[in-house]
């Protein structure tokens, strides 16, 4: 099987240069149209995909985006390792601003999303225990090193609803009372989608601020946010243009199941299965469906 990564960039990443034989390209899927058209072309002989999440020019909120969409679209395209690339506000005084975190663990605050392709018809859960795929997250986090990033290894991301960002007695919550090291809007229900579609997933966040908790820190804002960020992309796609090398044209199963996710998730019977719903998850569960 051949590698195919996608990435899927987050606020202040909307194209990517340095791909051969690049084309953007737009994809159909039954959960409706992606975020935007699909950046694909090859580096270094491994195939790439980029979406940007919230659409050139920036047109979808946190709560807008089509996520089921885009996961579906990415895995249509042959795509078999996800990387999200996306800002975040930290928790920790040592993850600054200009910082990488390789996420590896979530808390799902999110409430007005579509949070799965199965549902009534054909039920399945996955498991969402370790959300993220180590030997993905191990490779971004060597390719980060390479690059002379400062890039902590794990920290879990709380995924909050936005659009306006925390108050500070939330933010508070998340950092002494949850334990989280940084926030954002958009990794959840990404992973989880992911998950179900037998998608490897790796989460780069990429530190901008310190939320509303630091005292020596004023709040949040999107100008601040967009300052670092200008940064970040560069250094981003540096990281990304390294990962092929990596993780090598040929694709070796998944060590941790990422891709076999679906093997016992599937609880309704076969002949109570939805038609309509089943003929929806051929890209996603084509496999054992
Ligand atoms: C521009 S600040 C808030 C915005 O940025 C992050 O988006 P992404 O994860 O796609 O980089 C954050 O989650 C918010 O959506
Ligand atoms: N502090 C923050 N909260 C939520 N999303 C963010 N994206 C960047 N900074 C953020």
């Amino acid at each position: 099987m051949e590698t195919m990564i996608g990435v899927i960039g987050g606020s202040g990443l909307y194209e990517f240069e340095g791909l051969e034989d690049a084309a953007w390209q737009s994809v159909d899927t039954p959960w409706g149209a992606p975020s935007d058209e699909i950046l694909t072309g090859r580096v270094g002989g491994v195939a790439m995909a980029f979406l940007p999440r919230h659409g050139r020019g920036h047109v979808h909120s946190p709560s807008s985006v089509p996520y089921r969409a885009n996961v579906d679209a990415l895995k249509r395209l042959g795509v078999t390792d996800v990387i999200s690339v996306s800002a975040c506000g930290s928790f920790r005084e040592e993850m600054a601003p200009g910082d990488f975190v390789m996420v590896d663990q979530f808390v799902d605050r999110t409430f007005a999303r579509e949070k799965s392709f199965f549902g009534p018809g054909c039920v399945a859960h996955v498991s969402a225990a370790h959300p993220t795929c180590p030997r993905l997250g191990a490779a971004c986090f060597e390719a980060a090193q390479a690059q002379g990033i400062t890039v902590h290894q794990g920290g879990t991301y709380l995924a909050m609803e936005g659009p306006q960002f925390s108050t500070l007695a939330e933010s508070r919550i998340y950092r002494e009372q949850w334990g989280c090291d940084v926030i954002g809007m958009t990794n959840m229900p990404e992973a989880k989608l992911a998950r179900e579609a037998e998608l490897c997933y790796a989460s780069v966040a990429m530190v901008t601020d310190y939320d509303s908790w630091h005292p020596d820190h004023g709040e949040v804002d999107v100008t601040q946010i967009i300052k670092t960020l200008m940064g970040n992309a560069e250094k981003a796609r540096g990281m990304v243009a390294r990962l092929p090398a990596l993780l090598g044209a040929e694709r070796l199963p998944c060590p941790h199941g990422c891709d076999r996710a679906l093997e016992y998730a599937i609880m309704t019977a076969p002949e109570k299965r939805d038609p309509a719903l089943v003929a929806r998850l051929d890209a996603v569960a084509g496999r054992i469906l």
